[in-house]
């Protein structure tokens, strides 16, 4: 048990917020700092201390680190729209690349000594055979990734020079809810295959394309490593016992190793929901992978992470849940 203060940026978010939950469940003293851009007040339910400032906000954020000190700072803040990040790039390196520099400069001026970063598969591009380890090459293929990248190589370099630790978590693709539904992915134009098929039960969309059916994998269509967010939320709280015991800074992989098909998943999202929803195949969409998982042996051997939702009807079964609520039904 901790009584230390830790500052979560973007706390208010789908992933974020479960994070903060499970840290103030530990005993950790939470201050959340986020705009609410994307993120909401209600997702915070154990009356975590919300302040509610922008990144590029520099002086406000001195205020906080003023005024709590934190021991460690979780980084979550940040603009995860690949396909926007392609249109728009300067937005993602204003909100990722150049935030994250912004909030490194305070970790200095205030000598924060543990960081915790969300970072992305989307940073391997199109590894090698489809599957990534820590040690495959990264080449993002779009600017979110990128900035991704880039902050990752700050953070690197700023530890080496001014003696803060910290983790890098690159996640898979995260999904599912709080098995309580208590919090959940809010964004209702979301792109994520599990949250659309969640939708499209629900009638809320018309039915799910399929991107692609012409992969070399077994069915044809995508394949990712998916994750839930519970067990992500864990690898935070992994990785901050990790620092706490004077672990080295590193960058693991956060996925289990395995991966679904969209085949497979729309299957299990027909059969938990029970409604047959329309699905239609489609064109590949462009800059998608056919096969992305993660090695993802090191996480459990260096953190002693330890799954415990690693099933994609516990998955979908949780995001359902959570849909069904947010929809009122
Ligand atoms: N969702 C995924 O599948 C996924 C996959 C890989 C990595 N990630 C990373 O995980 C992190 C959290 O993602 P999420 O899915 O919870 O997204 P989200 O949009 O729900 O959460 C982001 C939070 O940051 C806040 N925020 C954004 N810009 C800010 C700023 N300038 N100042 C203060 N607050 C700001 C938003 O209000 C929101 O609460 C991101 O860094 C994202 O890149 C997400
Ligand atoms: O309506 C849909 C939505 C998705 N897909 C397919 O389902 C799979 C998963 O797609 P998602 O959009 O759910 O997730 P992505 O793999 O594209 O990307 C997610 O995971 C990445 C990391 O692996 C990055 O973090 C990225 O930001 C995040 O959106 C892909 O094969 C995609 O082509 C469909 O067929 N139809």
């Amino acid at each position: 048990m901790s009584t230390e203060h830790v500052l979560v940026t973007g706390g208010a978010g789908y992933i974020g917020s479960h994070v903060v939950r499970q840290l103030s469940e530990a005993g950790y003293r939470v201050i959340v700092y986020d705009n609410l851009s994307t993120g909401s007040a209600e997702a915070l339910v154990h009356g975590e201390t919300l302040v509610v400032g922008d990144l590029e906000d520099t002086g406000k954020l001195d205020g906080v680190f003023r005024s709590y000190a934190p021991a460690a700072v979780l980084h979550f803040a940040a603009a995860i729209v690949a396909p926007e990040s392609v249109s728009d790039p300067l937005k993602y390196y204003a909100n990722n690349t150049a935030n994250t520099l912004r909030l490194l400069q305070a970790c200095v001026r205030h000598g924060v000594g543990r960081f915790i970063f969300s970072s992305t598969a989307a940073v391997y591009g199109f590894p090698e055979g489809g599957i990534a380890a820590e040690s495959s090459p990264t080449v993002p293929i779009n600017p979110y990734g990128t900035s991704k990248l880039m902050s990752e190589w700050m953070l690197r370099d700023t530890a080496l020079a001014h003696g803060l630790r910290y983790v890098a978590l690159r996640y898979f693709n995260v999904a599912g809810a709080d098995p309580q539904s208590r919090m959940g992915q809010r964004t209702p134009e979301a792109t994520h295959l599990i949250k659309v098929s969640c939708q499209a039960a629900l009638g809320m969309r018309q039915g799910v394309s399929i991107f692609g059916t012409d992969y070399p994998t077994a069915d044809g269509t995508g394949i990712r490593d998916y994750i839930h967010v519970e067990d992500l939320a864990a690898a935070h709280l992994a990785a901050l016992a990790y620092l706490e015991r004077e672990g080295e800074s590193d960058t693991f992989n956060v996925g289990y190793g395995r991966g679904s098909s969209v085949r497979e998943v729309i299957r299990v999202v027909r059969e938990v929901s029970g409604i047959d929803f329309p699905v239609t195949e489609a064109a590949r969409r462009p800059g998608d992978p056919g096969e992305l998982v993660a090695r993802a042996d090191r996480i459990r051997n260096v953190l002693g992470w330890e799954p415990k939702f690693d099933d994609l009807q516990t998955i979908v079964a949780d995001a359902w849940r959570w849909e069904r609520k947010l929809a009122g039904v």
